[in-house]
């Protein structure tokens, strides 16, 4: 790729943990950055502290809309204004417990505005995007690590009821969408990065995830019991077939992860036979959560109280990434390992016990 200088970018949901973390590295490699948030689950404070981080100079680079991609005019608003050279599209709705009440909502939330945002890109002839997937798709794989070209297996009906949650199935119908998109429209160029488990914060402490009410996540669980908010963590399974009995994840720093963001948007730049791409994002180790505790407490010195608890509805025994695609292709590998991501996770808990609050 040429210089990036003048590349702009459009980050939905760049509010957001995943869309902080990456917008500061954006910035830091040249780019310009606009942000559309609704703030549903983010702060102001958040994107303030992007400033903060990347300096007076680069911020000017960085533009934030409060605007929610439900709302189609919305987002005509910001591209009739300027051109953008691709999306990193994080915008939607992740609780995992809630989409399980209130499917409408999901449905809504992430399937309209994700239509919503390739219609208007589309008619701005801007047909670069970066979408955020997860392993999700994956569902309870039968071999790991998990390749790119697994067959997505929770697409068929028994994968689905048996293997897959209910919740998730958005993040599917999302990608496929996407292939659906590129494979009409062969001009579309789209990266589908399928996140392992994001963890860790900038290492300043000044960004890091704020999730609204009890975390679903272990590691923000793990932080606010670290800083009293929580009694003690409930480990959902001690009984699964792994070394000591607890469930196996593959956990990724997200300054890694942001990282990644920028070698798939270099890709897009790069390569016009992309079309649409899947790539893991993950370091391709296995952690478990009972290793995870430990390591957490090695890090923050402090003891995590753990009660253990069955086996949580829908949750794989073991999922780790193969990272060999990404490396290959995007030139792209993890640095950092679990002893970083709890003591950068430490450093955002101990600095922000109550996330961007400011108090109780
Ligand atoms: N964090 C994870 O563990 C993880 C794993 C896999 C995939 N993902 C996906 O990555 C993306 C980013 O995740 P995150 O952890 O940063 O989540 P997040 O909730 O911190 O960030 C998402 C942001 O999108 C905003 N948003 C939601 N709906 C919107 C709408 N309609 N219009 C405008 N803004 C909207 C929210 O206010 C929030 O700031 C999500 O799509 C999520 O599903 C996350
Ligand atoms: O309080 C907790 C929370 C989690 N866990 C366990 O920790 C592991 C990791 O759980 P979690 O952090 O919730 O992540 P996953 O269940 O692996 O994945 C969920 O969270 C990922 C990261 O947000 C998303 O990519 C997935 O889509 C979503 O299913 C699992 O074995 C859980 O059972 C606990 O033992 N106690």
């Amino acid at each position: 790729m040429g210089s990036s200088v003048e590349q702009n970018i459009l980050v939905t949901g760049g509010a957001g943990f995943i869309g902080t973390h990456t917008a500061v590295q954006l910035l830091k490699e040249g780019f310009k950055v606009s942000i559309i948030d609704n703030l549903d689950n983010s702060v102001i404070e958040a994107v303030d502290r992007v400033r903060e981080l990347v300096g007076p100079d680069l911020s000017k680079k960085l533009e934030f809309t409060q605007g929610d991609l439900r709302n189609k005019g919305d987002i005509e608003k910001l591209f009739s204004k300027q051109r953008f050279d691709a999306v990193i599209h994080f915008a939607g709705l992740k609780a995992v417990g809630e989409s399980v009440g209130n499917p409408r909502r999901y449905f809504d939330n992430n399937l309209v505005g994700t239509i919503n945002l390739y219609e208007t890109m589309a008619k701005h002839n801007c047909k670069m995007m970066v979408f955020s997937s997860s392993a999700t798709v994956y569902g309870q794989p039968e071999k790991i690590p998990c390749m790119e070209d697994f067959e997505l297996k929770a697409m068929n009906p028994y994968g689905r009821t048996k293997s897959q949650p209910y919740s998730l199935l958005w993040q599917l119908f999302l990608e496929e969408i996407a292939r659906d998109i590129q494979a009409a429209e062969p001009e579309w160029r789209i990266v589908l990065l399928r996140y392992f488990n994001p963890v860790g914060a900038h290492e300043s402490g000044r960004i890091g995830e704020d999730p609204k009410g009890i975390p679903n996540n272990l590691m923000p669980y793990i932080q606010q019991v670290a800083v009293g908010r929580l009694p003690e963590l409930n480990v959902y399974g001690h009984d699964y077939p792994t070394e000591d009995g607890s469930a196996v994840r593959d956990y990724i720093h997200v300054m890694d992860l942001a990282d990644g963001h920028i070698a798939a948007l270099r890709k897009l730049f790069d390569d016009p036979k992309i079309g649409c791409t899947a790539y893991n994002l993950g370091t391709g180790r296995g952690t478990s959560v009972l290793e995870m505790v430990a390591a957490f407490e090695k890090a923050s010195g402090k003891k995590i109280p753990i009660k253990l608890c069955p086996r949580r509805l829908g949750d794989a025994t073991a999922v780790y990434a193969s990272t060999e695609k990404a490396e290959k292709e995007l030139g792209w590998k993890a640095k950092y390992g679990v002893e970083e991501m709890c003591r950068d996770q430490w450093n955002w808990a101990n600095n922000n016990p109550w996330g961007y609050q400011k108090k109780l």
